[in-house]
């Protein structure tokens, strides 16, 4: 991966993240290359990382991997003005949430390699969550190359069948969000309660991440670990039979369903 090159086209929240996630893991500065529309946004991201950004044209020709990271809105017409400059031989990974491998392969041509991935923003420090498919013009070394990058920041894993990117879509890219609402959450009904602001803030953001830490880091299921915090007639108990009348399990059920919805709606807008 350390002799490749690697070009986003897109430099918004996530690539952000996926760049500072690879600098972070050593990947020479050098190695990486940035355009986007807003310039102002492109010119930062250089002063802040010493990454390379240019025009489409300078980072397409620099590219072993280009990475696509607009919003699924631009992706056709990002495509299009990507499709004459690209290397041969060059492996393109989307990121976008709903953009099939056959828009892309529709946009840039069957016989492009291809990878569709969803990625997530704790890729920033070293703990993205990422699933990825490939195409069938994919080699075996494109694909390794692929998952090394998006290993490099997180966990990768490989699906068998590309309708399930948008349950990861649901799960895990959205997913980050969903741990932040409960932390402000949390924060909120402490200070409701009268504890200081920002003793809430702290404790409610270490908690999170004792949580999370303690789950990937047992042998045992979520489930277990929370009925070690759970005394019998115990406070835990009590704000977990609040939860379960509030149907908190079909509160989050529902929100994923919405979130896998919209998704599959944006792979019909393509
Ligand atoms: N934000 C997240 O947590 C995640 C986002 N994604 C996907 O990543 C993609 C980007 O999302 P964000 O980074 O959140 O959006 P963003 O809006 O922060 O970034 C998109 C960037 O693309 C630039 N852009 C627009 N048209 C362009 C063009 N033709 N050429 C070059 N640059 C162009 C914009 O100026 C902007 O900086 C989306 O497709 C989204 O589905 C995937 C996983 C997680
Ligand atoms: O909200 C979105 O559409 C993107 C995809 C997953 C996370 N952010």
């Amino acid at each position: 991966m350390n002799n490749s090159q690697i070009s986003f086209i897109g430099a918004g929240n996530m690539a952000t993240s996926l760049i500072h996630g690879l600098l972070a893991k050593d990947v020479p500065a050098n190695n990486i290359h940035a355009t986007d529309i807003d310039t102002a946004k492109l010119a930062q991201l250089s002063s802040d990382t010493g990454i390379q950004t240019g025009s489409l044209a300078d980072v397409a020709a620099a590219a072993d991997v280009v990475v696509l990271a607009v919003k699924p809105q631009v992706m056709e017409s990002a495509c299009e003005s990507l499709k004459p400059l690209l290397k041969s031989g060059s492996v393109v990974i989307s990121i976008a949430a709903g953009v099939t491998l056959a828009s892309l392969a529709r946009w840039l041509g069957d016989n492009q390699a291809l990878v569709r991935c969803m990625p997530n923003t704790p890729s920033l420090v070293g703990c993205g969550a990422t699933a990825l498919v490939a195409n069938a013009e994919c080699s075996e070394q494109q694909k390794a190359l692929s998952g090394q990058i998006l290993e490099a920041v997180g966990i990768a894993c490989w699906l068998q069948q590309e309708n399930d990117i948008d349950t990861v879509t649901a799960l895990s890219g959205s997913g980050p969000a969903y741990y932040f609402l409960m932390m402000e959450a949390m924060e909120a009904a402490a200070i409701k309660m009268g504890l200081d602001a920002d003793i809430s803030r702290q404790l409610a953001i270490q908690t999170a991440q004792g949580a999370g830490k303690l789950a990937a880091s047992s042998d045992v299921p979520p489930a277990e670990l929370r009925r070690r915090v759970t005394s019998p007639g115990g406070t835990t108990e009590q704000a977990l039979l609040s939860f379960d009348r509030d149907n908190f399990t079909e509160i989050v059920e529902a929100a994923m369903k919405a979130a896998q919805q919209r998704a599959a709606e944006l792979a019909g807008n393509d």
